[in-house]
């Protein structure tokens, strides 16, 4: 799948776990595939989300299945071992995850995103053998209980000023509203978790994006 990675698939990235789909998950994936997401990472994490494991992977392999028939390449947040234990696209993993150059050696061929918070953290990213970056939180953000300071668009901003061209998307309480200035400091793409998944028209939230990312 690394093969087929680019970093348009980036454009708009969709996020969710049970516990940010008041309206059932697989609706509302089904949902936003409709209003042009170009990727999707299942985040199962944090208060309200599954804690039995069967269920977990039981729910992974569906929603993994409605994204290949939409082609859209499918991420693990985390889970290494359930990534690979069900053929998934690619993880994304944060700082205090498995290390980035292990987890390269255990999902070869696949995509491996890494969540960053400063240009140092990038540079370690890209050297481990990262395919994309998450940076943020951007904005103030109520969907991750332990997220750092929202920093607005300087350290995307940041790493481009440091010339590091690795595909980048920014995350943290991004809105239809409030997505161009992510793209105008050098972003390939926003990350979206609540303003899809808590919206009352799944689809018509992705789709206003649409007008943004051209
Ligand atoms: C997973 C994650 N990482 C940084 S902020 C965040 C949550 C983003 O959720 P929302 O788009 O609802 O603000
Ligand atoms: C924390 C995260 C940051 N960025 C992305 C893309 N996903 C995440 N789970
Ligand atoms: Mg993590």
């Amino acid at each position: 799948m690394r093969a087929e990675f680019q970093k348009e698939n980036l454009s708009l990235y969709f996020i969710a776990g049970t516990q940010d789909c008041p309206a059932g998950i697989e609706t509302v994936l089904r949902q936003a595939i409709e209003g042009g997401i170009t990727m999707f990472q299942f985040r199962e994490k944090g208060p309200g989300s599954l804690d039995s494991k069967d269920d977990i992977v039981s729910l992974a392999i569906r929603l993994q299945a409605i994204c290949r028939e939409a082609a859209i390449p499918f991420i693990i947040n985390d889970d290494v071992d359930l990534a690979v234990k069900i053929g998934a696209d690619g993880v994304h993993v944060g700082q205090e995850d498995e290390k980035a150059l292990e987890i390269r050696a255990k999902l070869k061929g696949k995509i491996l995103g890494v969540s960053v918070h400063s240009s140092e953290e990038a540079a370690k990213a890209k050297a481990d053998g990262a395919d994309y970056i998450g940076v943020g939180p951007v904005y103030p953000t109520t969907s991750k209980a332990d997220a750092k300071e929202a920093r607005g668009t300087e350290v995307i901003r940041d790493i481009r000023l440091a010339g590091m061209q690795i595909p980048l998307v920014g995350i943290g309480g991004i809105t239809a509203e409030n997505a161009a200035p992510v793209f105008a400091s050098g972003a390939d793409g926003v990350s979206v978790i609540s303003s899809i998944s808590r919206a009352q028209d799944p689809k018509e939230a992705a789709r206003r994006f649409s007008a943004i990312i051209g």
